[in-house]
């Protein structure tokens, strides 16, 4: 059993949106196959991966440096002990093999969209939907109904108050009871009008989040904090740079709501650094570090244990990043939920076909791997890199 190759394309997934910190106009994704010699059911099994939003494309990186590490590596140490399956924390080490640490950026991009692939592959290889293979890993219960919510909220040229309920309403209307706006890109005063007309349209049929996107220094996060909390709001996401944890720490003094935030921290280590840290409240913070990001699952597991370790429970991580990656994790170990983008980043994001939100929550289809092949419009994508 072994990896043949390792493909990669980058892909456009731009649009006119702008959150307090970048625009999307020139956004792209790695889209990444990790084809194997092992066929099943009749065809030979290919992984697939891509990267979350937000980080571009990593083909000058995985071309240069992680694909090779693994193209080379003895294939027999990249499978488990008995030769089954491939073994991703072995493929894993052979792509970091010559890194040294620290300094946790565009890499961790890399390395996580080709680990997405490989699990892919591995739960194929399995015959399972990851999540059941996760779960049993851990000798846990797998929970295919996971709670999601609708991110979106973005300023865009010409979008005005009613457009922004509208498109809030369209979220409520297709299922969720959380929706998500970004602040932080208006003078406060408009802000606080957008999410007042935003409250004024859901009411109570679901609940508002609002992400700054790490733009604020203490003292607006902290301004920010005083004007948020007159609202019941689901939570207040990443007001401050991601790595100021000190700044983190100050705000919970200021703001008594639930806060969110990590989708910026891309290892173990950095996790590790917010909780000791960053102040955060494990009764009703929560996590939202994206393996797509951030050095893939593998790394995610020991991100994972970091949180067992400062006594917090996998329910509070609602990661970044809306993919089937995600969903798979948190159905099989756990987590409090995943992230969707309902309109955005399309085909990456999402979830298979026919899967409806229903009070807040989908359940997973048992699909072998990560789910893909029930996507049409994905699969078609990836399939042309590999197949
Ligand atoms: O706008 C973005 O970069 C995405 C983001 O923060 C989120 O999904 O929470
Ligand atoms: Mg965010």
């Amino acid at each position: 059993m072994r990896i043949v190759d390792i493909c990669e394309v980058t892909k456009p997934i731009s649009s006119p949106i702008r959150n307090a910190y970048i625009d999307f106009s020139k956004m792209t994704a790695s889209l990444v196959a990790v084809v194997t010699d092992v066929i099943r059911d009749g065809r030979r099994v290919v992984g697939y991966g891509f990267n979350s939003n937000g980080r571009y494309g990593q083909g000058g990186l995985i071309r240069e440096r992680f694909r090779d590490r693994v193209l080379e590596a003895d294939p027999a140490s990249l499978v488990d002990d008995d030769g089954s399956n491939l073994d991703p924390a072995r493929i894993w080490s052979a792509m970091m093999s010559n890194e040294k640490p620290g300094g946790h950026g565009e890499r961790s991009v890399a390395v996580g969209t080709i680990d997405m692939a490989v699990w892919d592959a591995v739960a194929k290889i399995a015959g399972k939907p990851l999540f059941r293979l996760l779960a049993e890993r851990e000798g846990i219960e797998a929970d295919p109904r996971v709670f999601v919510y609708a991110a979106g909220g973005y300023y865009y040229p010409g979008k005005d108050d009613d457009a922004l309920r509208r498109e809030m309403r369209s979220y409520v209307d297709r299922g969720y009871t959380v929706v998500k706006m970004k602040i932080g890109g208006a003078p406060i005063d408009d802000d606080r009008r957008r999410i007042e007309a935003v409250l004024d349209e859901i009411g109570t049929a679901a609940r508002l989040a609002v992400d700054a996107n790490g733009r604020f220094d203490l003292e607006t996060a902290i301004t920010y904090a005083r004007m948020l909390r007159d609202y019941p709001l689901f939570w207040y996401e990443e007001a401050g740079d991601p790595l100021d944890y000190a700044l983190q720490a100050a705000l919970s003094e200021f703001y008594p709501g639930p806060m969110a935030t990590g989708e910026n921290l891309f290892s173990h280590q950095d996790a590790r650094n917010l909780l000791r840290y960053g102040g955060m409240r494990p009764d009703r913070d929560w996590l939202q570090f994206d393996c797509a990001l951030s050095y893939g699952l593998v790394e995610y597991l020991r991100t994972l244990d970091v949180l067992a370790q400062f006594g917090w429970s996998p329910s509070r991580c609602i990661p970044h990043g809306g993919h089937q990656m995600s969903l798979n994790i948190a159905a099989g170990l756990g987590l409090g939920g995943n992230e969707s983008y309902p309109d955005l980043f399309q085909p990456y994001g999402g979830f298979p076909d026919g899967v409806e939100v229903e009070d807040g929550h989908i359940v997973m289809p048992d699909l072998p791997g990560i789910g893909f092949e029930g996507k049409a419009e994905l699969i078609a994508e990836m399939r042309q890199l590999a197949e």
